[in-house]
């Protein structure tokens, strides 16, 4: 399995610390940024962080900022990304279970370690029950379809 990583300055510690506990686990981690706590923009992880999964180099993206809220808005902006703010355990696997998530956001100013650590561990360990869900998981495929416009209408 390998995981790519992100998070804006709001969420740099408890990114490391996550990058730190999949390695200690042997699982690869690609660290996209951001390197220190020097204010940034969360898109430009986002960017890097969605575009890792939907060319499927990664199998699963975790993106951290203050409140895991902007992160996932930009990240859930990328076709193809199914980004999901999680906060509870229960949510973490009812989210892989139910919506195949592929890109886990946090807060750091939300959400302590312990916790943190716990819920990157379910989503990480969660399959994709499918069956119903699938059909749904296709309807938002088609509503990607239907409001991206082409380059040819964009001008
Ligand atoms: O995007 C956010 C809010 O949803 C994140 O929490 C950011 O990390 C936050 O906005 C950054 O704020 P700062 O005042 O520039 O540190």
């Amino acid at each position: 399995m390998k995981i790519a990583l992100g998070s804006d300055h709001g969420g740099f510690g408890l990114k490391n610390l996550i990058k730190e506990h999949l390695e200690n686990k042997g699982i690869e981690v690609t660290d996209f940024g951001t390197y220190s706590r020097e204010s940034c923009d969360y898109p430009d992880i986002s960017q890097k962080v969605g575009h890792a999964v939907v060319d499927k180099s990664h199998e699963y993206g975790i993106l951290i900022c203050g409140t895991g809220i902007g992160i996932g808005i930009a990240a859930n902006k990328i076709k193809g990304v199914r980004a999901a703010l999680v906060h509870d355990t229960f949510s973490a696997h009812a989210t892989r279970e139910h919506n195949n998530a592929n890109i886990l956001t946090m807060g750091e100013r939300v959400i302590g370690p312990g916790l943190a650590l716990d819920i990157v561990d379910i989503f990480l360990g969660t399959e994709f029950e499918g069956g119903r869900h699938q059909q749904r998981i296709d309807k938002i495929s088609k509503l990607e379809e239907q409001y991206t416009i082409s380059e040819e209408e964009n001008i």
